[in-house]
C-alpha cells in the first residue's frame, strides 16, 4: 500500500492545475474562467465531481464524462488527482464511485451550441444574445452535408448534456485506435495508475453502479471494496475485452479472480461475458442488487457499515488481501506498457477495433 502511495506521488500536484484545463475528448477547451468558477468548489473537475460530507467522512465521487463515462486519459488523469487528493485528506475514509444521469457544462464567451439528439439546451443564465443561425456541417463519413439549427450564445450560457445510462463504458476505444506507441503508451500508464490508486486505496470504497459497466467500467468496479447495481435489465457487467478481439492484461485477469474465483473468471474472460444483473450477483460480480433510485442511499448506508471497522485494522487487512497482486503489476509495470503497445499497435488488432467501433455506431443507426 506505502508502494503504490509513493509511486502515486508521480502525480504531483504541479500537474494538476495544468491538466485540469485541458481539451475535452471533443477538442472543446475549459476556459479559465469557467475553471475559477470551479475553484470556488475546489471538488469539481470538468469530468469528475467529488462531495466529501465531512460530518460521515464519505466522498461521493460522480462521473460525468457524456456520452459514456469511457475512460479517456483525460478522464483518468483527472481521476487520479482526485483520488490522490481524498486519499491524502485525513478526514476521508469512505469513497462511493458513480455516474452523475446528467451533465452540466458551463460554457462562456462566444460559444456554439448544436441541438443533437444527445444536447440540449437547459438554461440560458442573462445577460445573454442568442441568434438563430444555421449550421452547414459535413458528417463523419466526409460524404453528407447535413444542416443544423444552431444558436449562437454570447456571455454566459448553462448546457446540460443527458449522460447514456452508464456507470463506465470502459477504456475509451478512441485512445486505442490510430495512436503513436508514445500516446498509447502514456495511456496505458494512466489505466495502471488508476487500477493502482483504487485498489491500493486506504480508504473504503464502494461502487454504486447505476447504469452498464463493461470492460474498464468493470474494473474500476471490481477495484473497489464493494459493489452495489442497479437492479435494471438494460444493464450488464463484466470484462468483455475478448469480444472485442483484444486480451484483459493479467491484472485484469487477478483482479477478476480475486473476486469471483478462478473458474468463474475463466469462463467469464475467456469468452467475455457481459452478465446481467442478477447473473453478477450470482457469480458474485457484484454483491448487491437494489432498485435503480436506492444505489446510492444503499451505498451511503452500507458504508457506514464499513467505517464502523477501525481503519487501520481495516486497511492492514485490505493490503494483506491485495498486496502481492499490486506488486505484480509494479514490478512488471514497464514491461506491461511494453506489451500494450505492441499488442495494441498491430494491424490485426486496430482491424478488430474499427470493427467493433463501427459495429457500434451502426448499432445506433
Ligand atoms: C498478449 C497479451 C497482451 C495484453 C495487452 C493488453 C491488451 C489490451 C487490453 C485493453 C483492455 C480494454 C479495456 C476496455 O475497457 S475496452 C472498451 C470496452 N467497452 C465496451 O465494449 C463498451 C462499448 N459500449 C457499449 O457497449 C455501449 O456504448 C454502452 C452499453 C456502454 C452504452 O450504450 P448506449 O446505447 O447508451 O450508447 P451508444 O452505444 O450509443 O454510445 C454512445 C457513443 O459513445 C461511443 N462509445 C461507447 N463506448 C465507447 C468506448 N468504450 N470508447 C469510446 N467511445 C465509446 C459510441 O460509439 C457512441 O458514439 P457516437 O455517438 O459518436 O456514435
Amino acid at each position: 500500500m506505502a508502494n503504490v502511495l509513493r509511486n502515486s506521488a508521480k502525480f504531483g500536484f504541479s500537474g494538476v492545475l495544468s491538466q485540469l484545463s485541458i481539451h475535452s475528448r471533443h477538442g472543446r477547451e475549459c476556459v479559465s474562467p469557467c475553471f475559477s468558477l470551479q475553484q470556488r468548489n475546489n471538488s469539481t473537475s470538468p469530468k469528475i465531481k467529488v462531495d466529501l460530507d465531512n460530518s460521515t467522512g464519505v466522498a461521493v465521487l460522480r462521473m460525468q464524462s457524456p456520452p459514456v463515462n469511457s475512460l479517456s486519459l483525460d478522464f483518468l488523469t483527472e481521476f487520479c488527482i482526485n483520488l490522490e487528493k481524498l486519499e491524502m485528506d485525513k478526514s476521508c475514509r469512505g469513497l462511493i464511485i458513480t455516474s452523475v444521469s446528467t451533465h452540466t457544462h458551463t460554457h462562456t464567451d462566444t460559444d456554439t451550441v448544436t441541438q443533437s439528439h444527445k444536447t440540449m439546451i437547459h438554461t440560458i443564465t442573462p445577460p445573454v444574445c442568442v441568434v438563430s443561425q444555421t449550421l452547414s456541417k459535413v458528417s463523419s463519413t466526409g460524404l453528407d452535408i447535413i444542416t443544423l439549427p444552431v444558436c449562437v450564445c454570447v456571455c454566459v450560457c448553462l448546457v446540460s448534456q443527458t449522460l447514456s445510462k452508464v456507470f463506465s463504458a470502459g477504456l475509451d476505444i478512441m485512445e486505442m485506435y490510430g495512436k503513436s506507441p508514445e500516446r498509447c503508451g502514456e495511456f496505458w500508464k494512466a489505466v495502471q495508475e488508476m487500477w493502482l490508486k483504487l485498489y491500493g486505496s486506504n480508504m473504503a470504497t464502494i461502487a454504486a453502479i447505476n447504469g452498464s459497466s463493461p470492460a474498464g467500467g468493470c474494473l474500476m468496479s471490481i477495484g473497489c471494496d464493494y459493489r452495489i447495481m442497479a437492479d435494471n435489465p438494460r444493464y450488464s457487467i463484466g470484462l468483455n475485452e475478448t469480444q472485442l478481439g483484444i486480451v484483459a492484461p493479467f491484472w485484469f485477469k487477478d483482479t477478476l479472480v480475486n473476486t469471483v474465483g478462478n473458474r468463474a473468471a475463466e469462463l467469464s474472460l475467456e469468452l467475455g461475458l457481459l452478465y446481467s444483473a442478477p447473473d453478477a450477483l450470482k457469480i458474485g460480480l457484484v454483491d448487491q442488487l437494489v432498485p435503480e433510485d436506492q444505489v446510492l442511499s444503499t451505498a451511503q448506508d452500507t458504508m457506514s457499515k464499513w467505517l464502523a471497522v477501525p481503519d487501520h485494522a481495516r486497511q492492514i487487512t485490505k493490503s494483506m488481501m491485495r498486496k502481492q497482486t499490486i506488486d505484480k503489476l509494479l514490478s512488471n509495470r514497464e514491461a506491461d506498457i511494453t506489451n500494450f503497445v505492441s499488442f495494441i499497435t498491430k494491424d490485426s488488432i486496430q482491424r478488430s477495433l474499427r470493427m467493433y467501433l463501427e459495429m457500434l455506431k451502426s448499432r445506433k443507426a
